[in-house]
C-alpha cells in the first residue's frame, strides 16, 4: 500500500512532465467536472472547440504549428509507429540479437505534417543508417508510405521520412516578385516538405543538369525572377549567354545588362566577365575579403543556358580557347568578387565533369541515366536518394539539391514562369543599365533577324 502510494506520488508528475497536453487536458477537465458538473464540463468543450475552429480561420499558419502539427504527430507517433514498431523492426529485418535477447531501433520522436512523418531513431550498437537505406522500400511498404528516405543526424541517430502527399505534384506558379533581394537566399520554387526551396547565388556558382524538357528553363527564369528588383534598382546585372541563337533567353533581353548568342559576342562577354573579375579583385585586396553589390559595384550573374554548346561545340578553335581560358577565371575566380555563374547543362558526361567541381552548388533535375546522378551532384548521391534517373517525365522542373550543411540530397521543384509571366516581369522589371540596346529584335517571343 505505502509503496504503491509512493510509485503513484513519482509516477503522476513524472507523466504530467512528459505529456503536458494530455495532462492538462485531462486534469482541465477533472477540475471542470468537479467544481461545475457534466454540463460544466460540456460548455467548456464547446467552448474551447469554437476557440480553436475561430483560431483556425482567423490564423491558419499559427493553428497548424502550434495545434494540428503537434496533434498529428502525437497521434501518428503512438498509432503508427510506436503500436507496431517492435514487430516491423522484426519483419524488416532490423532487430539485433544478444544472447538470447533481440533488441529494436529506440523510437525517439516524431513529426508529421500533411505530407508526411519523419521518425527520429536511435540505432542500436552495430547498426548504421546504411542498414535503414537498404530497407527503405520495406519500411515504406510496412507504414502504408509511398516513399522513404534515411537522413543522418548525430552518431547513432537517423531520421527516416515517410512521404504520404507529393507536395511537387502540382507545378508551382511563378510566385509575386518581392520587394527585396536576398542574394543568400533567393526563393526559387518548393522543397519536399513543402518548404521553400531558397538558393544562394552570392559566393557560390550553379549548375544545373538535366535532360531535354527536364525544366532547366524553369530554374534560371524563378532564379532571374527573384532577382528582378534588384536588376531594376541596378543593384544586380545580369550577363545572358544563349548558344542556342537567342532562342532561350530572348525574351528576357530587357532585364539583362548584356546579352549574346553569336559565338564571337558570347566569348567576347565571358572575356569581359573575366576582365571585370581580375579589376574588382585588384581593387578589393587587402581592403575586403567579399565583395557587397552596390549601384556603381553590381552583383553580376553570368547566365548560360547550355554550357556544352559553348565549351564543347565552338566551331573556332581560337575561339574556343579563348572562351575556356576566359571560363576558367570567372569560375575559379569570380565568387569572391560577386561574379556567379549559373549554368545549364543536358548531358553532364560531356566535358563539364571537368568544370563540375568549380560550381559548389548542384541541381539534378531529371537525367537519362543513373550512373549521371553522381557525376552531377557528387559521389554517394544516389545512394543517399538523389534518384534524378527515376524522376517522370512527366513532373518537370523536379530535382534534387544538396542544401547547406545537408549530407542528403533534398527533392525540390522549381516555379514556373509562363512566357505570360516573362512578358509582364520583363515589361517592369528592365535592367538599370544595358549595352545591347536590345539587340535581339523579338517578334511574340521569337528571335527573328
Ligand atoms: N517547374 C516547372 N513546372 C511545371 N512545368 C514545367 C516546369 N518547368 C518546365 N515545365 C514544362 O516543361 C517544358 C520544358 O521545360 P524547359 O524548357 O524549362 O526544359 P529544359 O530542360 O530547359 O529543356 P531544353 O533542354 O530542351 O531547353 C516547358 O515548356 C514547360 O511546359
Amino acid at each position: 500500500m505505502f509503496v504503491g502510494l509512493i510509485l503513484l506520488l513519482l509516477v503522476v508528475p513524472w507523466y504530467a512532465i512528459r505529456h503536458p497536453i494530455i495532462s492538462v487536458l485531462v486534469g482541465g477537465s477533472a477540475w471542470i467536472a468537479l467544481l461545475h458538473g457534466p454540463f460544466g464540463l460540456a460548455v467548456a468543450y464547446v467552448a474551447v472547440a469554437s476557440v480553436l475552429v475561430i483560431w483556425r480561420l482567423v490564423h491558419k499558419p499559427s493553428f497548424v504549428r502550434f495545434v494540428s502539427r503537434p496533434v498529428r504527430s502525437k497521434w501518428r507517433g503512438a498509432w503508427v509507429y510506436r503500436r507496431r514498431w517492435t514487430s516491423a523492426m522484426h519483419m524488416c529485418g532490423l532487430s539485433k540479437g544478444f544472447g538470447a535477447k533481440r533488441y529494436v531501433p529506440h523510437v525517439v520522436r516524431v513529426r508529421s505534417d500533411e505530407f508526411g512523418d519523419r521518425v527520429r531513431i536511435k540505432l542500436l550498437m552495430g547498426q548504421s543508417a546504411d542498414d535503414f537505406e537498404a530497407k527503405t522500400e520495406a519500411l515504406a511498404s510496412t507504414f502504408g508510405a509511398t516513399g522513404c528516405r534515411v537522413e543522418t543526424g548525430k552518431p547513432g541517430v537517423i531520421w527516416l521520412h515517410f512521404k504520404h502527399r507529393d507536395a511537387l505534384m502540382v507545378p508551382l506558379p511563378a510566385p509575386k516578385v518581392g520587394s527585396v533581394v536576398n542574394l543568400g537566399a533567393l526563393s526559387v520554387g518548393r522543397c519536399e516538405d513543402g518548404q521553400p526551396w531558397r538558393l544562394q547565388l552570392l559566393g557560390t556558382h550553379v549548375l544545373v543538369a538535366g535532360a531535354t524538357n527536364s525544366g532547366k528553363g524553369s530554374v534560371i527564369w524563378s532564379t532571374l525572377r527573384a532577382l528582378a528588383p534588384g536588376v531594376r534598382a541596378g543593384l544586380v546585372d545580369v550577363w545572358a549567354v544563349d548558344p542556342k541563337g537567342g532562342v532561350e533567353l530572348a525574351s528576357g533581353a530587357p532585364m539583362f545588362a548584356r546579352f549574346a548568342y553569336e559565338p564571337e559576342d558570347m566569348v567576347a562577354l565571358v572575356e569581359d566577365a573575366a576582365a571585370l573579375i581580375r579589376n574588382r579583385a585588384a581593387t578589393m585586396r587587402g581592403h575586403t575579403r567579399l565583395h557587397t553589390p552596390t549601384t556603381s559595384e553590381p552583383f553580376v550573374l553570368l547566365v548560360v543556358d547550355e554550357l556544352a554548346f559553348l565549351t564543347a561545340y565552338m566551331p573556332d578553335r581560337a575561339l574556343s580557347k579563348r572562351l575556356n581560358a576566359a571560363l576558367s577565371v570567372v569560375l575559379s575566380q569570380g565568387r569572391a568578387v560577386g561574379v556567379s555563374v549559373m549554368a545549364a547543362v543536358q548531358d553532364p558526361r560531356k566535358e563539364i565533369i571537368n568544370m563540375r567541381d568549380l560550381f559548389p552548388t548542384r541541381i539534378g533535375l531529371r537525367l537519362t541515366e543513373s550512373d549521371q546522378v553522381d557525376m552531377v551532384l557528387g559521389d554517394g548521391a544516389r545512394k543517399r536518394g538523389a534518384r534524378c534517373d527515376q524522376i517522370p517525365e512527366s513532373t518537370p522542373g523536379i530535382g534534387y539539391v544538396l542544401l547547406e550543411g545537408q549530407r542528403e540530397p533534398t527533392r525540390v521543384r522549381a516555379a514556373y514562369v509562363s512566357d505570360y509571366d516573362i512578358s509582364a516581369m520583363t515589361a517592369t522589371y528592365q535592367a538599370a543599365r544595358t549595352d545591347h540596346a536590345l539587340s535581339v529584335p523579338v517578334v511574340a517571343g521569337e528571335v527573328v533577324g
